[in-house]
């Protein structure tokens, strides 16, 4: 079916002022893991709030309750549940994104400032914290509603919006407010939503567009260690006394070898590997070593086994060291025994292993390695969040409809792909509702997500819009 020819047109001809809108949302420091910016992803929350209700959009503000965090009790951020369309001859469509971003400092590395969006002509590229991550892509719906505003065009299917501010921190409520959202049946918002789209994911390279079909789940864990009554002098207490990083340092080092094996016994162990039907499709894909060297900045593939890399992210667990809160981290040489710190770690989880699951198996290895210490210390293992993993069926019309709108805009057909971050509510939203649900990835494999220089290339922005407008026509028309 496509989109009108107007509103790929409207797409193109307002495209600095979607930028400029892309580039007032990327301002708001909506840091959901930093109490210090709670004010400001709360601001974000209302900002998004009130885009949506002058595009016409029905919201409510759902408050998520308080939870305790950095040692203070702060409201979470809102849920911003959404409809537009009432029309029973459409289908409806529920869309989620969240407003919130990972922290950015330009210390940490950054050209430009992360929180001012830097349009770099010379690249085409949007740079800024969230540009990809996933305030673009929310941008992108929106774009996708003013068009049809302006030019009193009806959309072709029935609206529904999950907006959240803690995806980068747990998704903390939102299980549970969607969970009582689809329990009101045809009185709630989310009566009557036939299918599922998410855009919060990357191509799997920088030339073809992906649709995605899995995600990792996550378990999420800090190393608590301390002894000292307060920091100490290393010349005076150095050699005398059991220091908590030096034990940390020891349990961190025991957790994951240096090529990704996960040293917690029973981890590996519980995913089947790949047959060799499943072996193929990692063959057939558009990837190879050089787009994850690409990506990531280096040639440090862990292999140069093109279906090892890839397995890697998409079909089997991983274990990554994040840091280490309370340790000395600035410049210069402070010779300090810090007196109490904790090592962040995560895992990701693949089917059938789930957070539950885990847990009990990371506590009970990092205990009898911590006894081994024979160490004054005084150490906990501390379970701070987590989501389980999701695959779904592409063979639905959800995925095919998002197919030929790639198709009709990119001129390219998608690769199929596994992704190896985490959306905690994705499960939720497929089990509660029993409807399909689709990854829609607006932004490329190299746009660095979660770390320095974020951007989303600005025609990934642009015909991205067009992919979400495309994919509503070629939804309303599917069967
Ligand atoms: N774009 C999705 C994403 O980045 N999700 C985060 C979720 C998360 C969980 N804990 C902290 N963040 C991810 O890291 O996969
Ligand atoms: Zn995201
Ligand atoms: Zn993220």
């Amino acid at each position: 079916m496509g989109a009108p020819a107007n509103f790929l047109q409207y797409v193109d001809n307002n495209a600095d002022s979607f930028i400029k809108r892309l580039g007032e949302a990327v301002k708001i420091q909506s840091i959901s893991s930093d109490a210090r910016r709670r004010q400001e992803t709360i601001a974000m929350g209302l900002w998004l709030n009130d885009q949506l209700t002058q595009l016409g959009v029905t919201t409510k503000l759902e408050d998520l309750g308080t939870h305790v965090m950095q040692g203070q009790t702060l409201q979470l951020p809102y849920a911003i549940i959404g409809k537009l369309g009432e029309d029973p001859k459409k289908k409806t469509v529920l869309i989620y994104g969240h407003y919130d971003v990972q922290p950015a400092l330009k210390s940490d590395g950054w050209a430009t400032e992360p929180f001012e969006l830097v349009v770099d002509n010379e690249k085409n590229r949007l740079i800024g914290r969230g540009s990809t991550d996933d305030k673009g892509p929310i941008m992108g719906w929106l774009n996708v509603i003013q068009a049809h505003k302006e030019l009193g065009l009806d959309l072709p299917v029935n609206l529904r919006f999950c907006f959240e501010g803690m995806e980068e921190n747990g998704s903390e409520g939102l299980d549970e407010c969607v969970i009582a959202e689809v329990a009101k049946g045809k009185d709630g918002y989310f009566g009557g939503v036939d299918c599922v789209c998410i855009s919060d994911n990357y191509w799997l390279n920088t030339r073809t567009p992906a649709l995605t079909y899995g995600l990792r789940g996550i378990a999420y864990f800090a190393i608590n260690v301390s002894g000292p009554g307060q920091d100490l002098h290393s010349g005076l207490f150095g050699r005398m006394v059991h220091e908590p990083m030096t034990d940390l340092i020891k349990l961190m080092s025991k957790l994951v070898d240096h090529d990704g094996t996960i040293l917690i016994p029973g981890i590996d162990e519980m995913v089947p590997p790949a047959d060799e039907e499943e072996l193929k499709l990692y063959t057939k894909m558009d990837y190879s070593t050089a787009d994850v060297e690409e990506s990531a900045g280096a040639s440090i593939a862990l292999s140069d086994h093109k279906e090892t890399v890839i397995m890697g992210r998409m079909r089997n667990p991983s274990l990554s060291l994040h840091g280490i809160q309370g340790a000395f981290s600035d410049v210069g040489c402070k010779t300090v025994i810090p007196s109490k710190v904790a090592g962040k770690f995560s895992l990701r989880l693949v089917p059938p292993q789930t957070p539950e699951a885990v847990i009990p198996l990371v506590k009970a290895y990092i205990e009898s390695e911590f006894a081994k210490l024979n160490s004054k210390n005084k150490m906990n293992v501390e379970y701070l969040h987590g989501g389980k993993p999701w695959v779904a069926d592409v063979k639905h019309w959800n995925f095919e409809a998002a197919k030929k709108a790639i198709e009709s805009i990119w001129k390219k057909s998608p690769d199929y792909t596994r992704e190896g971050g985490s959306i905690p509510v994705t499960l939720t939203f497929a089990e509660s509702l029993g409807v399909n649900v689709l990854l829609l990835p607006m932004g490329r494999a190299d746009d660095g997500a979660h770390s320095t220089n974020e951007k989303l290339d600005r025609s990934n922005f642009i015909e991205g819009t067009k992919v979400l407008g495309t994919y509503l026509y070629e939804v309303a028309v599917a069967a």
